[in-house]
């Protein structure tokens, strides 16, 4: 298919109305997808804005930079540059940092109901195949880049992914396009340029096509997986359809391949990061734990725990320090140890006095309408209330009494004392 008429596809299928935003490294390729998305734009009307985020790693930075505002200038394309700042101290290496900045900056840009484009192309595909494959990954990975996804309502879109990079660089000299290369592109000790200029040429030359090929793989993989995930979503609803509570039990029944599937499936619905493959099958060989044991796997950004029969996955939380207290006159927000909660307390007869709100430390008993004084322990138990949700309570006193207990996480009363009035904001 001409270029062109890739451009103007990818075109005709992003939302109308709503700003394509391209993503701009000054490199050839995504140079050379503004241009044509802004001879696409000419022919079919579109706001098109280009994004160059500037991650100051490089002495050539300014350079793209530059670079990226002539082009845009002459095209007449509105250019935003976003300056970042790139920590390689957090394990995901230089490269794996400056691409988590990057995308922060897309998301701080593009709003939700536009799209994003990236210049991936057939080469790149076929790289992070391979990647995948020797980092020994499986579907999602061998699925390599999506051609289009949702990303938290926007749109990330490649229309360039079933184009091979040398006719990429064709069409850009033909059109006398200029570009800015990237010296690190060269550094064969890189996976990727490794792959790119040892590689690859060696497998075309054995197999002419091979890029194209295993772009298709990708494809396939691509859509094994969107398979997999139409899979999970129904056996989540056979489950009960919470993906941070399943039944341990219905879930112990499934085949162990399912399982993973299904935790897997549950993290991502609740943008929580996915276990590595010893900690699922540590958490799986549990399953069937006694009722009464409590069993906890960790692993980074997640607390996965079995409790009575479920398992539950969670979001760590930063534990509250007993002599945490504040105080509070009542009214929306209380401003709680993990943020402000919307919501309010008040004294039946309006006179509300001066409150302090602490942790719950234990002994606490508190009157309530037709059952008189309760142990908050007690309570508790009737309630069941899981262990970890014990140690988000928070208690409000007025005076020596306690009158309230409030979850401080989910900004919800679990109990308001006689004469007292609790409400959600
Ligand atoms: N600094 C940046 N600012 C804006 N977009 C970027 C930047 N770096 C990369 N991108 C986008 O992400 C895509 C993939 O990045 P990658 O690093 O693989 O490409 P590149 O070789 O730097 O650039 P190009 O695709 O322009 O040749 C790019 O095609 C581009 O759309």
């Amino acid at each position: 298919m001409p270029l062109q008429s890739v451009i103007d596809r990818a075109l005709a299928e992003t939302p109308p109305g709503r700003v394509i935003w391209v993503a701009l490294s000054g490199g050839l390729d995504s140079s050379l997808l503004l241009s044509l998305a802004t001879q696409a734009c000419r022919r079919y009307p579109r706001p098109l804005h280009a994004l160059h985020v500037h991650h100051g790693l490089q002495a050539a930075a300014d350079d793209f930079e530059h670079h990226c505002r002539r082009l845009c200038s002459r095209l007449g394309v509105p250019l935003f540059v976003e300056r970042v700042g790139v920590d390689p101290g957090h394990g995901l290496g230089l490269e794996g940092a400056a691409r988590e900045a990057r995308y922060g900056a897309f998301a701080a840009r593009v709003a939700s109901g536009e799209t994003l484009w990236l210049a991936q192309h057939r080469d790149d595909q076929a790289e992070t195949l391979l990647l995948a494959a020797l980092r020994g990954g499986g579907v999602r990975g061998l699925a390599a880049m999506p051609a289009h996804r949702d990303w938290q309502g926007r749109g990330l879109r490649r229309p360039l992914l079933g184009v091979s990079r040398a006719e990429l660089r064709r069409a850009a000299e033909r059109l006398g396009l200029a570009w800015v290369e990237d010296p690190s592109n060269a550094e064969i000790h890189q996976d990727r340029n490794y792959l790119r200029h040892a590689v690859m040429p060696r497998l075309e030359a054995r197999w002419p096509g091979a890029a194209a090929r295993l772009a298709r793989t990708a494809a396939r993989a691509g859509e094994a997986d969107a398979l997999l995930g139409e899979l999970a979503a129904e056996q989540l609803v056979v489950l009960g359809g919470d993906p941070a509570r399943l039944p341990a039990a219905d879930l112990a029944a499934l085949s162990r391949p399912r399982q993973r599937l299904l935790v897997r499936h549950a993290c991502e619905r609740l943008a929580l990061p996915l276990p590595p493959a010893a900690r699922l099958d540590n958490l799986l060989a549990q399953l069937v734990a006694r009722r009464d044991a409590e069993v906890r796997v960790d692993w980074l950004g997640v607390e996965a725990r079995l409790w009575r029969g479920d398992l539950y996955l969670l979001a760590p939380q930063l534990p509250l320090a007993s002599d945490w207290s504040r105080e509070w006159a009542g009214a929306s927000p209380l401003s709680g140890p993990w943020g402000p909660l919307a919501v309010a307390l008040e004294r039946g007869d309006g006179e509300t006095p001066a409150l302090v709100v602490r942790p719950r430390r234990g002994g606490e008993r508190l009157r309530l309408a037709g059952r008189g004084r309760r142990d908050l322990k007690r309570l508790l138990q009737e309630w069941g209330l899981p262990p970890w949700r014990r140690q988000r309570l928070l208690v409000v006193w007025a005076g020596d009494a306690p009158v309230a207990v409030l979850d401080g996480f989910e900004a919800y009363w679990l109990a308001v004392a006689e004469g007292w009035r609790g409400r959600v904001a």
